[in-house]
């Protein structure tokens, strides 16, 4: 169990997860995990399936009950999901205010939708894109929301490898414009290598491993370092196997 420096949790707008606890039945799948992501810090959790990452990011967004703990997040998070969650009957700029109740609504999404450079399909329907770009919509609809926690539950997953990419380096960009804490679930090591500044080794529903990730980070390193903290067997650390 890994906890933060208490400095940290006094950072403004920081989210605070202090020995959460989270139960089915009998079970518990999280156990006394403590979590801190200050403002515009990008932490990703990796780890393998089961081990509870989407039941955090659940509790995190307030979508489920806890059993124990606490948890504090500045102000209502947004969050995008592996699939877009289009409504296919509304157009783009009302699928990304929808919630939303401000009288400009629609300069609100010709921004947000400029952002994600879809600024000329407001009128358009989600029947009417690709993959990557119902994803961008998905980002836009979150970020109009101007939230101060981005949870990302795997939500490149779907994508092939070239628009993954274009995606990290848009959710780059507008997590640095933007500055909301992020919580990004994946499996996907050199995803998380690529976007982190903190990784989390999720295992048995605790945060078994944390990786501060710097500019200059020796990459094969990480990469061979996170993939044996996840039990998977490398060859050599130029060619994981996996
Ligand atoms: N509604 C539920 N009822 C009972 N058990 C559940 C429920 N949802 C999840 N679990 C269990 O909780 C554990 C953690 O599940 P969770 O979905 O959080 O894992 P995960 O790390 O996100 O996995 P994956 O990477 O495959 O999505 C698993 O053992 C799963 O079987």
């Amino acid at each position: 169990m890994t906890v933060q420096p208490r400095a940290e949790a006094f950072q403004k707008n920081a989210v605070v997860v202090s020995n959460l606890r989270r139960a089915y039945g009998e079970r518990s799948v999280i156990d006394h995990l403590n979590l801190v992501i200050g403002q515009g810090e990008f932490v990703v959790l990796l780890g393998e399936s089961g081990c509870g990452k989407t039941t955090l990011l659940r509790a995190l967004a307030g979508l489920d009950p806890v059993q124990g703990g606490t948890i504090e997040v500045p102000g209502r998070p947004a969050v995008v999901f592996q699939e877009h969650r289009l409504l296919p009957w509304e157009t783009l700029w009302r699928n990304v205010t929808l919630g939303l109740t401000v009288a400009d609504a629609r300069a609100r999404a010709a921004a947000a939708l400029g952002e994600v450079g879809l600024g000329d399909r407001l009128d358009d329907w989600p029947r009417n894109l690709s993959g990557g770009q119902a994803q961008r919509v998905a980002l836009a609809r979150a970020l109009v929301q101007e939230p101060k926690l981005l949870l990302l539950d795997e939500p490149f997953a779907a994508l092939d490898a070239l628009t993954r990419l274009r995606m990290h380096g848009l959710v780059k960009d507008l997590v640095a414009r933007h500055q909301p804490g992020v919580l990004l679930v994946t499996h996907d090591v050199d995803e998380a290598i690529r976007l982190g500044d903190r990784i989390l080794v999720m295992r048995d529903g605790v945060i078994a491993a944390e990786h501060r990730l710097t500019p200059d980070q020796d990459v094969a390193a990480a990469r061979a370092e996170l993939l044996s903290e996840l039990g998977v067997s490398v060859r050599n650390e130029k060619s994981p196997s996996y």
